[in-house]
C-alpha cells in the first residue's frame, strides 16, 4: 500500500482536497479530527492535558473532555506551553495514524492519504511515499481564515508562526495542488494524481 501525505498551511484547502480523495474511495486520515477525538469525551489526551494545564477540562454527559476555548487561552502565544501540549498530543495522534494505516492495509487499500497540517514540522515526510502540498496565495489564505467564526488577526498570526512557511513547504513537495484558482481546478489536479498514482 502506498501512503501519501497531504499538507498545507491553515486555510490552504487540505480538508477540501481530502474530500476529493475520499470521493475516489481512498481512505484519508484527518489529523485535526483525531486531535478533536482525543480531546473529546473520554479521549486519551484529556487526563494528561488536565494534569499539565489544570482547569482546561470539564465534565460532560459523556465523560470528561477538553474545553478547547480554555486550552486555547492557555497555550496560544505561549511557546513553552504549546510545546508541552504538542508533546502530549502528537504521540497519541501518531498512534491513531498507525491504527488507521493498519486498518486500511487489512481492507486491501492500494493507496491511503494522511491529512496532517504539521507533516513537515513533525518529520512526517519520512513516513510517507509522497507529499502533496495544497497552496494558494497568502492573501487568499488570509481572507479564507479570517472568514471563520472566532478567528482573529492575532490568532492567525500565532498559528502561522508555528507552521513552516508556504514557500518552504512548496519546495519540499512532490506535487502541488493550487487551490486559489477554483474548486474545479483543484479537484482535477487531485484526480489526475490518483489516476497516475505517481
Ligand atoms: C490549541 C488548540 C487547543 C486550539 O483548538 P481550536 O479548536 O481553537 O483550533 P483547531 O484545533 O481547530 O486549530 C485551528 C488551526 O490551527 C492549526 N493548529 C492547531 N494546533 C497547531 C499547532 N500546535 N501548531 C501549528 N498549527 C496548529 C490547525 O491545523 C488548524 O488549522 C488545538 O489546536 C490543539 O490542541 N493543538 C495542539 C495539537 C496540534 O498540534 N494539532 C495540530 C494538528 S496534529
Ligand atoms: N480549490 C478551492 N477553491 C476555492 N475555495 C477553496 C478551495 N479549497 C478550499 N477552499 C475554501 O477555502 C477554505 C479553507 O479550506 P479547507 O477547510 O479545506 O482548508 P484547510 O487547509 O483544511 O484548513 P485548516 O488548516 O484550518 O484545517 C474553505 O472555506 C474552502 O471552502
Amino acid at each position: 500500500m502506498r501512503v501519501w501525505g497531504l499538507t498545507g498551511g491553515i486555510g490552504m484547502g487540505k480538508s477540501t482536497a481530502a474530500n476529493t480523495f475520499r470521493r475516489l474511495r481512498i481512505p484519508v486520515f484527518d489529523a485535526d479530527a483525531a486531535v478533536h477525538r482525543l480531546q473529546g469525551p473520554g479521549g486519551a489526551a484529556v487526563r494528561p492535558i488536565e494534569a499539565a494545564f489544570p482547569g482546561t477540562t470539564r465534565g460532560t454527559p459523556r465523560g470528561p473532555a477538553v474545553d478547547r476555548e480554555a486550552l486555547r487561552r492557555a497555550v496560544i502565544g505561549h511557546d513553552a506551553a504549546l510545546n508541552r501540549l504538542e508533546a502530549i498530543v502528537h504521540p497519541l495522534v501518531r498512534r491513531e495514524e498507525r491504527r488507521f494505516l493498519a486498518a486500511a492495509r487489512r481492507r486491501g487499500a492500494r493507496l491511503a492519504v494522511l491529512d496532517v497540517p504539521l507533516l513537515f514540522e513533525t518529520g512526517g515526510e519520512r513516513r510517507v511515499d509522497k507529499v502533496i502540498v495544497v497552496t494558494a496565495p497568502a492573501a487568499t489564505q488570509r481572507t479564507r481564515v479570517l472568514r471563520r467564526r472566532g478567528m482573529t488577526e492575532e490568532r492567525l498570526r500565532a498559528i502561522l508562526a508555528r507552521q513552516v512557511p508556504d514557500s518552504l513547504r512548496r519546495r519540499r513537495a512532490d506535487h502541488l495542488v493550487h487551490t486559489g484558482l477554483s474548486r474545479h481546478h483543484a479537484q482535477r489536479a487531485v484526480r489526475r494524481l490518483v489516476a497516475h498514482q505517481g
